[in-house]
């Protein structure tokens, strides 16, 4: 009853402050975010890097903190929106395309993501003019040339990295197989993390080829149909270990669809978030507060899938004063978590 009582008292009034303090916070962001535009513009391109990589390290220490997604994923779009609009060749747009990919999958790995993967070739970007889809091929060769380089190199920040380049590759030149073969042997030993580059690719194109892999493992006797099992079967799918789930699903550009892509790994409690800037213009900051949001639910979440027995414990022990000094705000007056595939943006 009594604690009926101060429930009823003090909802309220966790509430008010809750509101309170973030329109406090959200006030500081603003006011901290147009000082910062100002800050930018007039100190000295040195400085500027200096102070981007001190925001950076802080960003990614607190994010270490919690919990952190182990499959991030990118459908990077609007690469000849942002030629366009910047009146350049369209060549230039995906080589920004390109610098921005390769940015965030460093500061992934730096904060302890195990896989990112990115659409960079849908097996439909063949439709496109011959001149393109030659430049996308050469900027290919020359960025996961680039990559497997700095994989090697003790170094640099990607050292211990592996590149997968997976999908259909029956559709490329025997020169390009012979390529992305050679990045591949490079960094077939990498263990901290693993870049998947999705090329030429689609999810449908991905399961067919699952199934095609397991029935000819049935009739050659190799499996029984029991064997068959969603975890097994996602084990034969391109993404290896990472084929069962994508934490993080980002599409830039403000199209809001999937385009042939993470199908199968798109499940409960995995994120969508579809952002309109376009994928060059995409940035380090704006990643980190979709990572801060997928971590603050991911938090509540597996708070509220703690055993009847923790939680048990959790009340006798708070009813013991000394072992109860310090208030916290309780989970449960926090929003509900997205409880399945949860599109945001
Ligand atoms: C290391 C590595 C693999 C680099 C990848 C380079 C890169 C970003 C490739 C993406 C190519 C692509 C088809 C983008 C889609 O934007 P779009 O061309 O459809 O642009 P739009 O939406 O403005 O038309």
């Amino acid at each position: 009853m009594l604690a009926k009582i101060t429930r009823f008292i003090e909802a309220p009034l966790v509430r008010s402050y809750n509101y309170i303090t973030n329109c406090f916070v959200v006030l500081f962001l603003s006011v901290f975010h147009r000082l910062h535009l100002i800050f930018m513009k007039i100190v000295p391109q040195s400085v500027r890097v200096w102070w981007q990589k001190f925001l950076q390290d802080i960003f990614i220490k607190i994010l270490r903190a919690g919990p952190i997604p182990e499959h991030v994923s990118f459908i990077m779009d609007g690469n000849r929106r942002y030629a366009k609009s910047n009146n350049l060749p369209l060549k230039k747009g995906h080589e920004a395309g390109g610098f921005t990919l390769l940015t965030l999958v460093y500061i992934c790995k730096k904060m302890g993501v195990k896989c990112v993967s990115a659409y960079a070739f849908s097996i439909e970007n063949f439709n496109r003019s011959e001149e393109e889809v030659a430049t996308l091929m050469t900027l290919f060769n020359a960025k996961l040339e680039e990559f497997a380089t700095r994989a090697k190199d003790f170094r640099d920040p990607l050292y211990g990295s592996k590149l997968r380049i997976i999908g259909d590759r029956s559709l490329l030149s025997a020169d390009t197989k012979a390529k992305l073969e050679e990045v591949e042997r490079l960094t077939k030993d990498g263990k901290d993390f693993t870049f998947y580059v999705c090329f030429p690719y689609t999810s449908r194109n991905d399961i067919q080829h699952t199934i095609y892999l397991n029935s000819k493992d049935y009739v050659e006797r190799k499996i029984e149909l029991k064997d068959i099992t969603v975890s097994k079967f996602s084990d034969k799918m391109y993404l290896d270990q990472f084929s069962k789930k994508c934490d993080i699903l980002i599409r830039t550009s403000g199209h809001r669809r999937l385009s042939d892509y993470m199908l199968w790994q798109s499940h409960e409690n995995s994120t969508i978030e579809f952002v309109p800037t376009l994928w060059p213009d995409f940035t380090f900051t704006q990643m980190c507060l979709i990572f801060f949001r997928w971590s603050f639910y991911t938090t509540i979440q597996r708070y509220n899938d703690i055993t009847l027995f923790d939680q048990s414990m959790k009340s006798i022990t708070s009813s013991i004063p000394f072992l109860n000094k310090r208030r916290y705000h309780s989970l449960e007056s926090l929003p509900e978590p997205p409880v399945a595939v949860s599109v945001l943006g």
